[in-house]
């Protein structure tokens, strides 16, 4: 079968069947490889690469060998190696700050599992019983009043972008930071992504990631397709890079000035190949990652990786006990192609129903479209062990014919297995008290620094030096789905206040003109600021008094999570996360209020400058209630650990239940 001509490196311990061991004669490959038992400065076993590792590359591979080790004698991990059925090593544990009495090792070999383990997986089983997948079993996840059980897994993150090495929005955010909780927390995490290579500067991002040597071939767009691996081990987490030529071009993950890159999905299609293998083929610290492991896989981009394991893996023995989450940032983008693309996925025949999409024909172009079409983030939603959302308000929209972009029936048939984790915050980067982007610093202790973070935010964009007037700012996408038209309508009103605005933004070359085109017309109140900088969003975050989120659908919403930890108050539309995080002003309740913001609906310019003026009059006439709506802001926990908590959680009921398809 065409899609298992897979060429690729195996590990030799490995029992495969033979059709995935054969390698194509002329394949190209750096030759296969095998492994030796060698010292280990643990005392344990330990496995050392020895073929076609030769000269530089060797010392490469010890150097990156030597850290992986040095890092993880540092963070006093215990790296004891155990290997599964197959003889795959498995369950390399890291358990750094924990514990050991509250730990389960879920690979451990129950025979020779000590009573304590024992007494505690069956504490894990009598939590089964009463297992059921609730909202409310996810929010008490993170409380953990009396932790009984923590199992490690072994988790692979796919994902088309991760900060810092690459970002255009909040996918990269949540996938620079949650890969690092999830570590902290005690599992091993993978996160495989593009190594995008853009000819200027910002490549040096990619600067500690080595070539670890290691070649595969992948079968599809109607040949094998040769990528390497770049590896870095930070912060805990095993960040693997796959190369190839298509990744390296000006522009961003995925496009540039001309619009969306022409190749996306054969690019994707690569990362997903490449993120089914690396588990099995790269060598981490000495072991793979091995079968039994979690594929955490994020938006189309990734979305073939679950079809992959049903289609391509499982038939043949292979990630028959792993299990895989589709989270879903943003259901709008889901990798719809022209239905002949199908053949170039490697996928068998057989499995083009699990894509197959067909336009209603009310979307279709003319009158011979038939409407038929392949849509690779449908493929998961009928593939996955489990969905995930940005926030749960998020996942009900999803399931309604509002908020489900034409999959709504699909995802509402797996409700049972839909749920949503409200996105966190990177606390070390966004924290007003130790902010680098800044200028000046303060907390909910002494407030003064936001307010000479204001006025230097107004020298710099030569706009009046005022401490008193309220400043509004916008930072995102200027897209459709940010709201930003309605903004455009209300702008001739809003300026009628006295009021500063300030925008952040670039996409839309239309609304990035008309940015530019209120500067000029409103040069004593309106700034612009078009393009992507990261530095500028914190100085917004900091300077501003109130963060305007009109989005259409919002997931979840990073920015008013941001604003609301730097004292900057969110006036949103009442929608997904933002209704899920930002609690409604509510000048009349005990104590002089309660809520953070202002949550608007339904959404149109009236009731948005309603909610505007309303926040702009308090800011002015109410001095203590302001304080109180940004103190309580700013006192909200939404921390990557809380949400990595509710995740593990997730994770634990994935594997509760056998793989949804076997
Ligand atoms: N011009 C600019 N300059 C500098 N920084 C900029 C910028 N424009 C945006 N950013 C930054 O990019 C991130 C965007 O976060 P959003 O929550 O708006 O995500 P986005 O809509 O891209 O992604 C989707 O995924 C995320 C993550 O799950 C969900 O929160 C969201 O609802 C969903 O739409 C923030 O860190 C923001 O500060």
């Amino acid at each position: 079968m065409e899609s298992l001509q897979v060429a690729r490196i195996v590990n030799c311990n490995r029992k495969l069947p033979l059709n995935l061991l054969e390698i194509p004669r002329n394949s190209g490959m750096v030759g296969q490889l095998s492994f030796a038992p060698s010292r280990s400065r643990r005392g344990g076993a330990s496995l050392l690469l020895c073929k076609s590792i030769t000269g530089r590359n060797e010392e490469e591979f010890r150097s990156f060998q030597d850290r992986y080790s040095a890092e993880e004698e540092e963070s006093d991990l215990d790296a004891t190696p155990r290997q599964d059925d197959n003889g795959s090593p498995l369950g390399l544990q890291l358990l750094p700050n924990y514990d050991e009495k509250q730990v389960v090792n879920y690979n451990a070999d129950p025979v020779s599992a000590t009573e304590e383990e024992i007494g505690s997986v069956s504490a894990t089983e009598e939590d089964i019983g009463s297992v059921s997948t609730t909202e409310e079993d996810i929010k008490g996840a993170d409380e953990e009043p009396n932790p009984i059980t923590r199992v490690t897994r072994n988790i692979v993150f796919v994902t088309a972008e991760a900060a810092p090495y690459s970002k255009t929005g909040g996918l990269g955010d949540v996938c620079g930071s949650l890969p690092l909780a999830l570590a902290a927390r005690g599992h091993r995490v993978m996160v495989v992504s593009p190594r995008y290579l853009r000819g200027d500067p910002s490549d040096k991002v990619f600067g500690s990631a080595i070539d670890i040597d290691c070649h595969i071939k992948v079968p599809c767009f109607g040949g094998l397709q040769e990528v390497a691996f770049f590896h870095e081990y930070r912060a805990g987490v095993d960040w693997v890079f796959v190369d190839h030529p298509s990744y390296h071009r000006p522009g961003n993950p995925y496009g540039d000035g001309n619009g969306a890159f022409g190749d996306n999905q054969f690019r994707f299609t690569l990362l997903c190949h490449a993120a089914c293998e690396a588990p099995l083929v790269i060598p981490l610290g000495g072991f793979t990652y091995g079968e039994k492991c979690l594929f955490l896989v994020n938006d189309w981009h990734a979305s073939l990786v679950p079809v992959l394991l049903a289609a391509k893996y499982r038939p043949h023995g292979v990630y028959k006990d792993a299990r895989s989450i589709l989270v879903i940032h943003n259901l709008a983008h889901q990798g719809v192609e022209p239905a002949a693309t199908y053949n170039n996925f490697g996928l068998p025949l057989e499995w083009y129903g699990a894509l197959e999409w067909v336009f209603p024909t009310w979307a279709r172009t003319h009158a011979l479209d038939t409407g038929e079409a392949v849509n690779v983030l449908k493929g998961a939603i009928v593939t996955a062990d489990r969905i995930l959302t940005v926030s749960q308000g998020y996942s009900w929209e999803i399931t309604t014919a509002e908020g489900g972009h034409g999959l709504n029936e699909l995802l509402s048939s797996r409700k049972i297995v839909l749920n949503g984790i409200v996105n966190g915050v990177d606390v070390a980067e966004w924290n007003p008290a130790t902010d680098e982007h800044i200028p000046f610093h303060y907390s909910i202790d002494d407030l003064s620094g936001k307010v000479r973070c204001k006025t230097a935010l107004q020298e710099e964009l030569s706009l009046a030096v005022r401490p008193d007037c309220p400043m509004i700012g916008f930072i995102g996408r200027l897209d459709f789905q940010k709201g930003v038209d309605l903004i455009l309508s209300a702008i001739p009103e809003l300026m009628q206040e006295d009021i500063q605005f300030i925008m952040l933004g670039s996409g839309d070359p239309q609304s990035e003109n008309w940015m530019r085109a209120m500067e000029s017309t409103y040069k004593d109140k309106f700034r612009g600021w078009v393009g992507f900088n990261v530095p500028v969003s914190h100085r917004i975050t900091a300077g501003c008094d109130i963060l305007l989120m009109p989005s259409r659908f919002e997931p979840c919403g990073l920015n008013q999570l941001y604003a609301m930890r730097y004292g900057t108050v969110p006036v949103v539309h009442c929608t997904g996360g933002l209704k899920d995080t930002v609690e409604n002003f509510n000048p009349y309740a005990e104590e002089g209020g309660q809520g953070t913001g202002w949550t608007f609906s339904p959404l149109s310019k009236d009731s948005m400058l309603a909610a505007l003026r309303v926040a702009i009059g308090t800011y002015r006439e109410h001095k203590s209630s302001w304080e109180g709506l940004m103190k309580r802001g700013m006192e909200r926990n939404y921390t990557w650990d809380k949400a990595a908590a509710q995740y593990e959680q997730v994770i634990e009921w994935a594997f509760l239940d056998l793989p949804y398809v076997q």
